[in-house]
């Protein structure tokens, strides 16, 4: 499926959030939405493009949050993808000091490791203006499963709800934040009633221990965007909705649900 040409740009309101392009209709089906959602997506000609349009609406979708109740959360994805998001969010005018700032995932290693998602985000985010932003690591050293989980959880408790504002990564198997296909864990990250808010999960590739925000704490959001860059991952996303099988490609989960509208920030 080809997405009919979009201009790159800002497009669409900001955060009072029901005014998507690709909002959801009852009675629609899921692979319909999904494939809207794809259609509408905000497609630039670099990575920094992309970047520099997302961060302007982030920009105000934090702006929005913390005015709104004198708090504002953002989640946040790891890898490489959001860099250079990162480098230019950090110098926008807010108050940085009312933002609180967590992780959609981290891979299970010491803080200082560079495959650390929360070394990443001081490098890259908690710099410049957004020094002064509160940030929550998921990951505090190894307790056991269920003891990393709680330690998350908890981390996560400190962030207001439902989140001002969620930007999630794809890897090229479709899978978002730590929640990969085939990984036994698959089903609790992705349940509809788990009431956990995180979740350790196996990644293919090394680092294999993670942690993943479950897909319901997720979408305890306001605002969500999907940040990718490459043709690859583009076709991943085809391939996902063409498929219509979240246990395959989990992005698939994120696109079809119906509670919070998804945006997709996409540069070749
Ligand atoms: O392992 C991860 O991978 C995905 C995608 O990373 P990228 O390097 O391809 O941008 C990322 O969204 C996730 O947060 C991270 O832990």
């Amino acid at each position: 499926m080809r997405p009919s040409p979009i201009p790159p740009g800002p497009g669409g309101p900001p955060p009072r959030v029901p005014c998507s392009p690709a909002r959801m209709r009852p009675g629609m089906k899921s692979a319909d939405q999904a494939g809207r959602i794809l259609a509408a997506a905000q497609r630039f000609p670099a990575p920094a493009r992309a970047a520099s349009a997302l961060a302007d609406r982030l920009t105000e979708v934090i702006d929005h949050g913390a005015r709104r109740r004198d708090r504002a959360s953002l989640l946040v994805p790891g890898g490489r993808t959001p860099v250079a998001l990162f480098e230019a969010l950090c110098s926008r005018d807010l108050q940085w000091d009312r933002v609180h700032v967590s992780l959609t995932d981290e891979r299970r290693v010491a803080a200082d490791d560079p495959a650390s998602n929360a070394a990443m985000v001081r490098a890259h985010l908690i710099q410049d203006r957004a020094a002064a932003a509160h940030f929550h690591p998921l990951y505090q050293g190894h307790t056991g499963d269920r003891g990393d989980e709680a330690a998350c959880s908890a981390a996560l408790g400190l962030l207001p709800r439902p989140f001002d504002a969620v930007v999630l990564g794809m890897g090229g198997d479709g899978h978002i934040a730590s929640i990969f296909p085939d990984d036994p864990a698959l089903p609790r990250a992705l349940s509809t009633t788990t009431e956990s808010r995180c979740v350790v999960t196996r990644a293919p590739d090394p680092p294999h221990d993670r942690l993943s925000l479950t897909l319901m704490t997720l979408l305890q959001s306001r605002w969500i965007a999907l940040h990718i860059n490459g043709a690859a991952k583009w076709a991943t996303l085809e391939q996902a909705i063409a498929t219509a099988d979240p246990q395959r490609y989990p992005v698939y989960a994120l696109l079809s649900q119906r509670r919070v509208p998804v945006h997709v920030y996409y540069s070749a």
